[in-house]
């Protein structure tokens, strides 16, 4: 080590010396070079050599000891010289050190998805369009490591998610509907009081940190009053979070936050939700109202209400919704031989079947002890659950199926030609708490290429919500944790006085 670092010192010493001599003629030679992964040319080899000892370290070799450096003091090298500083913004090292941020724990996927295609904020087309361009990683890290993080909060209409981006998952729930009202139409002291109380359960100033929060899909229709409604529910939302001092608000649909978190910009989100689904048409991160936006009265609610049902007419005596909720929802143990040897499995209680009738000839029997309550055993109740969201009048639901109300959205996305691109609205995206019954994106999948024609249904994609109920939280950790945001993406106080004087003039 002491070796190493007396070369480190001589190869320092006389790059100093050397400072002001002219490397950039080989800066492109270089990089060629370096894309070629398994390199282990030396310095000298690449002309960028000014003689001292260290010059004869393979380069492989020096990125591995900046690895081993962490990417502060590699920045700090980067500084010697010109020679140096092209080595150490090699992509390739600050891919590694990215990957190795482990306290944003975001999938390396997620970061390049987000880094590629939402850098430029909201609306997207400015990046759509420069996606050619060249990522620095090395710029990416450095902005990154100067977020100091934001809030998040998700309002469900059915239960709130809120938590810290940089956190793994959100750090707490808390029951939007039942403790503040409607929030699709909410009153400025009521948004206040939710507010202050995530502010409170997180302990966390308002005024420290800025905010990403998903606003609920809802006024879905593109009349002037729909418009209207959409607009006064998020001046509410601004004048809320300015008036308790937040340094800057983003406030991005839930749909599109789900959208961005399953690595996409456009697409179907299907957001099975609390009361109702929502079938929302997405390009290019923007809501095509204009489009259609389908909504079906069914939601987790009233898949727990048919469980309940379906429970009563067997007589089966429970405490209270909550068991039968998490009868809808619990993980089950089972044995299973796989090549003549048992083994332990995990599997859900209740499913979607992917072909009903074929199901009700099965033996599906099992049976799960809620604690407190006893022992619960459920057949074809299992699947009777979540076969209302394609078959609503089973329980008693006068609404379409799920397939056809996303196929109808497809027809609509097809005929409208809003762009040359004819798939964008061939990949759904499933959300929501529901959406995580085993078996709904490969029925879903099924039973659109049933229902619609050949040229149509050809390409279709059905993404299994990866996480779950908190999709939209993960959208906004996306957003919050890019090297452009707050910028990009949030407005602050002061924009939203002027936008609110600018409106309030021009309306006179
Ligand atoms: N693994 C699961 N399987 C089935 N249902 C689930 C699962 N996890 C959660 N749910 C259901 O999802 C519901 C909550 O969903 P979610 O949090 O997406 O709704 P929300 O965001 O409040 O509603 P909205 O999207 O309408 O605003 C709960 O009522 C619960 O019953």
């Amino acid at each position: 080590m002491a070796k190493l670092l007396k070369k480190v010192f001589e190869s320092v010493k006389i790059r100093c010396n050397n400072n002001n001599n002219s490397c950039s003629s080989n800066l492109n030679e270089t990089n060629r070079w370096f894309m070629k992964s398994d390199s282990c040319l030396e310095l000298e080899e690449l002309g960028l050599g000014l003689g001292g000892e260290f010059d004869r370290i393979p380069v492989d070799l020096f990125i591995q000891i900046l690895k081993l450096l962490g990417p502060k003091e590699s920045a700090r090298i980067s500084i010697v010289c010109k020679s140096w500083r092209i080595i150490v913004s090699d992509n390739r090292l600050w891919i590694y050190f990215l990957q190795n941020q482990n306290q944003l724990q975001q999938p390396w996927d997620s970061i390049v998805f987000a880094e590629k295609h939402l850098r430029s904020g909201y609306p997207l087309f400015q990046s759509i369009y420069n996606q050619s361009i060249q990522l620095s990683f090395m710029h990416i890290y450095g902005q990154r490591a100067q977020l100091n993080g934001s809030v998040i909060i998700d309002g469900g209409s059915g239960y709130c998610k809120f938590g810290w981006s940089k956190y793994a998952s959100p750090s707490g729930r808390s029951a939007t509907f039942l403790e503040f009202g409607n929030i699709e139409s909410p009153m400025y002291s009521r948004l206040r009081h939710f507010f202050a109380t995530i502010y409170n359960r997180m302990q966390v100033k308002p005024s420290k940190y800025p905010i990403v929060l998903s606003v609920p899909i809802c006024h879905y229709d593109d009349t002037e009053s729909a418009k209207a409604a959409r607009r006064q529910l998020k001046e509410t939302i601004y004048s809320v979070l300015f008036d308790m001092n937040v340094p800057a608000v983003c406030a991005l649909n839930q749909a599109t936050l789900a959208l961005f978190a399953a690595r996409r910009v456009s697409g179907i989100v299907v957001n099975i939700g609390f009361h109702v689904t929502s079938i929302v048409p997405i390009l290019r991160g923007k809501v095509m109202r204009e489009v259609g936006v389908e909504v079906l009265g069914q939601g987790a609610v009233k898949l727990t209400g048919y469980l309940r049902e379906l429970m009563q007419q067997k007589n089966m005596n429970f405490g209270s919704l909550y068991t039968v909720r998490t009868l809808k929802e619990v993980f089950i143990l089972f044995v299973s031989v796989v090549k003549s040897v048992f083994c332990l499995c995990l599997e859900n209680l209740c499913y979607v079947a992917t072909d009903y009738e074929a199901e009700l000839q099965k033996d599906t029997q099992a049976s799960f002890t809620v604690p407190g309550e006893g022992l619960f055993t459920l057949s074809k109740e299992r699947f009777q659950t979540g076969e209302i969201l394609f078959q609503p009048r089973m329980g008693g639901v006068l609404t379409m199926g799920l397939h056809r109300a996303v196929g109808l959205c497809m027809h609509h996305c097809q005929a409208s030609e809003v762009t040359c691109d004819d798939g964008w609205f061939k990949t759904v995206v499933l959300a929501g708490g529901t959406a995580c019954l085993p078996g709904l994106p490969e029925r879903l999948e099924k039973e659109l290429r049933a229902y619609l024609p050949t040229s149509m249904s050809e390409g279709i994609r059905v993404i299994p919500p990866q996480y779950g109920a908190e999709s939209a939280w993960f959208g906004g950790k996306m957003i919050s944790n890019m090297s452009t945001f707050p910028d990009a993406w949030c407005m602050t106080k002061n924009q939203f006085r002027q936008k609110s004087r600018r409106s309030f003039i021009s309306s006179w």
